[in-house]
């Protein structure tokens, strides 16, 4: 006979999104069981955003020597890059946030159930052999995978999506990364800073398409600075693995030197129509994610995915679906919940909040920073200037170069501030940086745009002198109507 316990609320999924509903619900004296059937931390902390952004810090200091040779005259050369220490400092960042999690979920007095869990009725769950009913709610938080395109299985080699991308042992000397969304242009950069090869692929006829269209431009121009190369509006016809157990050839940081071909040939149509093929050591695929609803037995519950396989809340407010006392939060969400870690904290505060049975202010959609950390990174909040004319406003629009502050030429990357704001003087819609550490810059427009703040509101404060955030003071100054450096 299988055991059963009941709690308060049962959280299926030990991602940003479940680890968060299931702290903040213990914080608030609930009684929690969260069933997780991999690591708790999920895609965020081991295939996503920590193991990625340790990299990408890494191949920020690897463009530094070039850099301090070419521009400050710092006799600098880059030997090699030893692979295995750059992932031992990888992963033991990794190790040390995942040890956190599993301290604040035990020290909060969150049971952990390590074993898959399924649906067995609008309020109850099976996990681990285990029976278990929640006296107030379900919370669904299973995420999401990488989407994969038909007939091209990924072998972890040379066809890889970002869950082995950069697991294998080094990075190749040549790749073609095909999606131009955040994944494939942080991945693309990444490879170029250890010396790969790389042409990126976007079906869309921009970068980053649901960015604004001078983040797209000042971005690939970014890029393509560095070296990358970038089709636009191009198609993949077909991908053909040869010799398919040949070793990787290396690239030129020496991280993977061992001599030997082996590859994928990439068929393409580009924008104008032109076929062209491309041989590649390695093919990675980052055309979107999918959410996660196998084996969850969604009908036990009397629940449905949509088209697309999220599971959609009729209540967004409370992030509750039709069948009451059954939230979900994180990937497993459609739009407008945008498939971002901080949001999906956002959304387990909120959920934890409403089972304990407060009324916590919804999500903020809008106001929910993005942020792509390539090189240059991207950071935007709010509506770009298609959409704030698509929504009918009548905007008024001000662009600055990040040169034209005298921090921004110290870093000579190029980038730019757009502010986008409705029209005599009304309330900022959207803010767009392209440039060095924008990723840090954001976080004073995400309170412009969430607290309606107008331009004359903001250019009251001021900017410290010489920083790059400067250029988002100077561009609020102007559209307030007391420009300082900028002509207009
Ligand atoms: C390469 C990459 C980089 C990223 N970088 C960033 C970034 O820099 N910033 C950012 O904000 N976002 C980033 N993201 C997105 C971010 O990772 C996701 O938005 C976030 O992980 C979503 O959290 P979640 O809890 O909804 O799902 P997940 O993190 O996917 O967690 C779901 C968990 O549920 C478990 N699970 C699934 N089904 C069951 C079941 N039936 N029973 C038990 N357990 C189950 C899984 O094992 C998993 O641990 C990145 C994503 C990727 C892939
Ligand atoms: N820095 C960050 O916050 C960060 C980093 C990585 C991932 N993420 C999140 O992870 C999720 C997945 O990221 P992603 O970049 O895979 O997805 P995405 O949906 O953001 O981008 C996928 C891109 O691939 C393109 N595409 C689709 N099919 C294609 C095809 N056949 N050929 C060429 N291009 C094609 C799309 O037009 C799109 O631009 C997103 O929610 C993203 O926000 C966030």
């Amino acid at each position: 006979m299988t055991s059963e316990t009941s709690a308060d609320v049962i959280v299926i999924g030990g991602g940003t999104g479940g680890y968060s509903t299931a702290l903040r619900a213990a914080a608030l004296g609930l009684d929690v069981v969260l069933a997780e059937r991999d690591l708790v931390g999920g895609t965020c902390l081991h295939r996503g955003c920590v193991p990625s952004k340790a990299m990408l810090h890494a191949a920020e200091l690897v463009d530094g020597i070039a850099e301090a040779r070419e521009r400050w005259g710092v006799k600098a050369t880059l030997d090699a890059v030893d692979w295995p220490a750059l992932t031992t400092t990888r992963d033991d960042i990794v190790a040390r946030n995942h040890r956190g999690v599993e301290a604040h979920l035990a020290h909060a007095g969150v049971q952990i159930v390590r074993a898959h869990a399924r649906l067995t009725g609008p309020r109850a769950v099976s996990a681990g052999g285990a029976a278990y009913t929640a006296r107030r709610g379900v919370v669904l938080a299973t995420g999401s995978r990488p989407r994969l395109l038909p007939g091209l299985v990924p072998d972890g080699r040379r066809v890889v999506t970002s869950d082995d991308a950069l697991f294998a042992p080094g990075l190749p000397e040549s790749v073609l990364v095909l999606g131009g969304g955040a994944i494939g242009v942080e991945y693309a950069s990444l490879h170029r800073s250890m010396g790969a090869r790389v042409l990126l692929v976007e079906a869309a006829d921009r970068l980053l398409p649901l960015e604004d269209a001078e983040v797209s431009r000042q971005l690939a121009r970014g890029l393509r600075r560095r070296g990358i190369e970038i089709l636009t509006g191009a198609r993949m016809t077909s991908a053909e693995v040869y010799d398919p157990d040949g070793t990787d050839t290396g690239n030129s940081t020496g991280t993977n030197t061992r001599a030997q071909a082996g590859g994928v040939r990439v068929s393409l149509v580009d924008a104008r129509g032109q076929a062209r093929a491309e041989d590649v050591a390695r093919l990675l695929v980052a055309v979107g994610r999918e959410p996660v609803t196998d084996g969850l037995d969604l009908a036990a519950a009397g629940l449905t995915a949509d088209a697309r396989g999220y599971v959609p809340p009729a209540d967004w407010a409370r992030l509750e679906t039709a069948v009451p006392g059954v939230h979900v939060v994180g990937d497993l969400l459609p739009p407008p919940s945008p498939g971002l870690a901080h949001a999906s904290f956002a959304e387990g505060l909120l959920v934890a909040e409403v089972l304990a049975g407060g009324s916590p202010p919804p999500v903020d959609y809008p106001a929910v920073p993005r942020v792509t950390y390539s090189s240059p990174q991207t950071a935007s909040v709010g509506l770009t200037e298609a959409q704030a004319r698509e929504r009918g406003h009548d905007v008024a629009v001000n662009t600055m170069p990040l040169t034209a502050v005298a921090k921004g030429m110290v870093h000579g990357q190029g980038g730019s501030v757009k502010v986008v704001a409705a029209a005599d003087g009304g309330a900022v819609l959207g803010v767009h940086l392209v440039g060095p550490n924008v990723s840090e810059m954001i976080a004073e427009s995400q309170l412009i745009v969430g607290w309606e703040a107008e331009a004359a509101d903001v250019a009251r404060h001021i900017h410290p002198h010489p920083t790059l955030s400067e250029a988002v003071g100077e561009v609020f100054l102007t559209l307030a109507g007391r420009g300082l450096h900028q002509g207009r």
